[in-house]
């Protein structure tokens, strides 16, 4: 018996329900909306290149009236040829009809490849202009938008499909014009041959532009309703062909557990697509039956034209080529109703992202100058629940911390340490409460304002794949030629790390790319602290800065770290309480609320849950030590620490 996922049911995000009303509206409804998708694919390709849009709408423009030039004239060499006559009279007669043939399918030729020209250069500069506005959004979002599942699945929609789809809409919209232009001017001859024989051609286009749109639709709903089975899809190839997960997957022989759920998903994927597939080719089977009859009703009505006599034999053979001119011209056009439609949709998961993103921007204050560096942090009872929580990640907190002063959070895991430093940061804004900046709510400032003054080496970093001196120079736009690079790398010990790698500063970090090098856990660590020494900034956050380095680094950190600390406000986030002991003041965290604070000797001396926590290391490092006294530090001094941890 199939074994069942392990992982649990997706349920539909909220955000989601505006998308699937839209992809199922009626056939009629599809038809309205195409034109406000062809105004707005115009619109974004006309802000991606004014000039490139209109050279390509125009040209397809003149390609059609050449191409009805090209017919009339056509009418004109089979009247002269079926006119009465020696035949030489009659080849002589149509020669001006039959240059002015020639000379409409040069132009036709000519204008058809300018035009292609001109669209093949919009398109990579619609697609930069689009996805360039999506990161300017994506980069700006309020950090709490991030908590929230249905947002990361509409940015994931948005950014792997929806940028596309803008490219593939104008692309598609400038064919569609294409195969207009080559439409109305087959119509305008077949209007002018005969005006029953154009009311016949626009009733035979209808099936076909039915079968198109309803396939679109088709696909569209069906791509709707399993991006999160996608998604599942493409992290499950992910863990099984990925270098980070590689060793872990093997020691812990997951191989059959995730080949088995891809299996599980990549199966009903199928099953969706083959039904797609089927329901598809019988929507189109259905639309060409209905064509062909409606074709040969056209044929008919022409016949019926000729026996009556009321289109002579030259028109009637003009008729027939403007007829198979339409069916090509129709065809194009088909197409790319189909593409445009289809388009359309995953483009309003681009635009509906945009507007919902827009929605989630942090408000810019009415101009009060700039945020100076504070003076001060008070933190005053606040709150902090993330999306789709039930309990708050920090509850009625409050603490005050003054230039040159550093405090410490402690606490056990997932007691609120880091939520209250990313509300201390300005990442994220209180629910109740406030955070101050001498007296400033951040809730009112400009985040770019705060964030000038604030470093921070988080628990989570990113490996950033640049080189070794750019990971350090990060979000500067400093030429590094002062030493400054090197001199903020030596505080954090990774100096002598860096020089050793094969280019030194500047080896590529990164083993995606040719030549690129991979650090340890602990060096990738000693270089974000390195960033944040360079970055100087008033305000330092550490959230657990040594986690990942050894004792004689992180002994050098710590060092570094009070160095400096007379220079700036310092939190420092650590587990390792023997590291907090030179704290100003410490917090203590539980269940997100202060419950203890004070020095480390007031701490001590109260007999709370700090002073069990902190007896509790302390034994594990001095044996015989007795519980409630701290260990024998493991440095005595700082002569054998790496680089020069004293420099500050
Ligand atoms: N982005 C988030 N979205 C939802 N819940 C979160 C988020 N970040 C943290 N939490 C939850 O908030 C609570 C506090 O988390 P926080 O990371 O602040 O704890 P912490 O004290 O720093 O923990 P640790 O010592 O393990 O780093 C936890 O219950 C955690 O699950």
């Amino acid at each position: 018996m199939a074994k069942q996922s392990a992982l649990p049911e997706l349920k539909a995000a909220g955000w989601d329900s505006h998308s699937v009303a839209m992809a199922n509206v009626r056939f009629t409804a599809m038809a309205r909306r195409l034109p406000s998708i062809l105004r707005q694919a115009v619109t974004l390709a006309w802000q991606a290149s004014a000039r490139d849009t209109l050279a390509a709408l125009v040209l397809n423009l003149c390609t059609g009236v050449a191409t009805a030039f090209g017919l009339l004239a056509t009418r004109g060499v089979l009247q002269a040829l079926f006119d009465a006559g020696p035949t030489l009279e009659r080849v002589r007669a149509a020669l001006p009809s039959l240059a002015m043939v020639a000379a409409a399918t040069a132009a036709r030729s000519g204008l058809s490849i300018a035009a292609g020209w001109a669209q093949a250069r919009l398109e990579p500069q619609v697609l930069n202009t689009a996805e360039r506005r999506l990161f300017e959004l994506t980069t700006r979002v309020k950090l709490a938008a991030f908590d929230d599942a249905g947002f990361s699945d509409e940015m994931e929609r948005a950014r792997n499909r929806g940028s596309l789809a803008v490219q593939f809409l104008v692309r598609a919209a400038i064919d569609l014009s294409a195969g207009l232009a080559g439409l109305a001017a087959t119509a305008l001859t077949l209007a002018l041959l005969h005006p029953l024989l154009l009311g016949a051609l626009l009733l035979a286009s209808v099936p076909a532009a039915w079968a198109a749109i309803r396939a679109a639709r088709l696909a569209y709903l069906s791509n709707h309703a399993h991006t999160s089975r996608r998604r599942r899809l493409w992290m499950l190839a992910d863990l099984m062909a990925h270098r980070a997960t590689a060793a872990e997957l093997r020691a812990f022989t997951m191989r059959p557990f995730l080949l088995r759920e891809y299996d599980q998903m990549a199966r009903a994927e199928t099953v969706t697509e083959l039904d797609v597939v089927r329901r598809q080719t019988v929507t189109r089977l259905i639309g060409s039956v209905f064509s062909g009859i409606a074709t040969a009703g056209v044929y008919a009505v022409l016949g019926a034209l000729l026996i009556e006599g009321s289109l002579p034999l030259a028109s009637a053979g003009t008729a027939v080529l403007a007829l198979q001119a339409a069916r090509t011209a129709l065809a194009l056009a088909v197409t790319n109703v189909n593409r445009v439609y289809e388009e359309g949709l995953y483009f309003s998961d681009y635009t509906g992202f945009l507007e919902r993103a827009g929605q989630r921007m942090p408000r810019i204050p009415a101009q009060r100058g700039p945020l100076p560096a504070p003076h001060t942090i008070s933190v005053e009872r606040v709150t902090l629940h993330y999306a789709d929580t039930d309990s708050p990640a920090v509850t009625d907190a409050s603490l005050t911390v003054h230039h040159g002063q550093t405090i410490a959070l402690v606490g056990e895991n997932g007691s609120g340490k880091t939520s209250l430093a990313r509300l201390i940061a300005g990442l994220y804004h209180p629910d109740h409460g406030a955070v101050c900046w001498d007296g400033r709510s951040l809730s009112g400032a400009d985040p770019d304002d705060v964030w000038r003054h604030v470093a921070m080496v988080s628990q989570e970093y990113w490996h950033w794949p640049f080189t070794a001196e750019r990971n350090i120079l990060l979000g500067t736009d400093d030429e590094p030629a002062d030493g400054r690079v090197q001199a903020a790398a030596r505080r954090a010990g990774a100096h002598d790390m860096i020089e050793g790698l094969p280019d030194g500063y500047q080896t590529l970090l990164s083993r995606n790319f040719r030549g690129g090098q991979d650090l340890s856990g602990g060096q990738w660590q000693r270089l974000a602290a390195a960033r944040a020494f360079y970055r100087d900034a008033p305000v330092l956050i550490c959230d657990e800065p040594s986690a990942a380095l050894d004792a004689r680094a992180e002994h050098a950190l710590f060092a570094a770290l009070r160095a400096g600390a007379p220079r700036r406000i310092t939190v420092l986030i650590t587990h390792r309480l023997a590291n907090v002991r030179h704290a100003d003041h410490i917090y203590v965290l539980r269940d997100g609320h202060i419950t203890e604070h004070g020095t480390h000797d007031e701490l001590i001396a109260a007999g709370g849950g700090y002073a069990e926590l902190f007896a509790l290391q302390a034994t594990g490092y001095a044996t015989g030590a007795a519980p409630g006294r701290p260990a024998a530090p493991r440095q005595a001094n700082g002569a054998d620490m790496p680089d020069a941890a004293r420099q500050e």
